[in-house]
């Protein structure tokens, strides 16, 4: 192995590249059947989601827009600050659309929580939310998530747009890193 791996920094890997592939399939697949005869606007909440964006909207055959949103509460650390700051609005204006907003983690809710409630504030014909990502047992408020790719355990995960500190959004699988990078 090269000195400068990134593998040397994971603990574990939580899913594969091919498990993910199958579950946005199969997201996608769903997403089609509900909407069906109606045209989606999907908003991606950067940047962790931009690989779950460009694998689902690819693998979607709906009419579809795209738009993003930047939000922060992480900042470079491993918890929720718990306040959430717009860096980049949508483009678009909502009156009437029907929107899905595309995110890689619900970790404790506080960010689509607060995302859906403004959105929704828009005058959109809907809004649901698609996640590659729950961790069920870090939830701080309930929001109801109408696509849910896999319920994670309760750890920092990195890879497929997840982050720590801006490293390995880039790995085309996800799993947890090595207690001696965040140490
Ligand atoms: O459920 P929560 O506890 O609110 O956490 C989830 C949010 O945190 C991450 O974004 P982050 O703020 O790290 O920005 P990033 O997408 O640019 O990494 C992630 O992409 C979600 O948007
Ligand atoms: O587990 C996580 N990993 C990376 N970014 C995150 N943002 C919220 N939770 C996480
Ligand atoms: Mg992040």
């Amino acid at each position: 192995m090269d000195s400068n791996d990134v593998s040397a920094d994971l603990a574990h890997v939580l899913y594969t590249k091919d498990q993910i592939q199958d579950k946005i399939a199969e997201m996608a697949a769903a997403i089609d059947k509900d909407y069906e005869g109606r045209d989606i606007l999907v908003v991606g909440v950067l940047k962790g989601a931009v690989m779950v964006m460009a694998d689902l909207s690819r693998a979607l055959h709906s009419h579809v827009t795209m738009d993003w949103m930047a939000v922060s509460s992480y900042g470079s650390g491993t918890t929720s600050s718990g306040v959430v700051r717009i860096l980049k609005d949508l483009d678009t204006d909502l009156m009437g659309k029907h929107v899905l907003i595309v995110e890689d983690i619900i970790d404790s809710g506080l960010t689509l929580s607060w995302l859906k409630s403004n959105l929704e504030s828009r005058g959109p014909a809907s809004v649901e939310i698609c996640t590659l990502l729950r961790k069920p047992e870090a939830a701080k408020v309930e929001i109801d998530v109408k696509y849910v790719g896999f319920d994670c355990p309760n750890e920092f995960v990195v890879g497929y747009g997840l982050d720590f500190a801006e490293k390995y959004r880039n790995l085309d699988f996800i799993g947890t890193l090595a207690p001696h990078v965040y140490n």
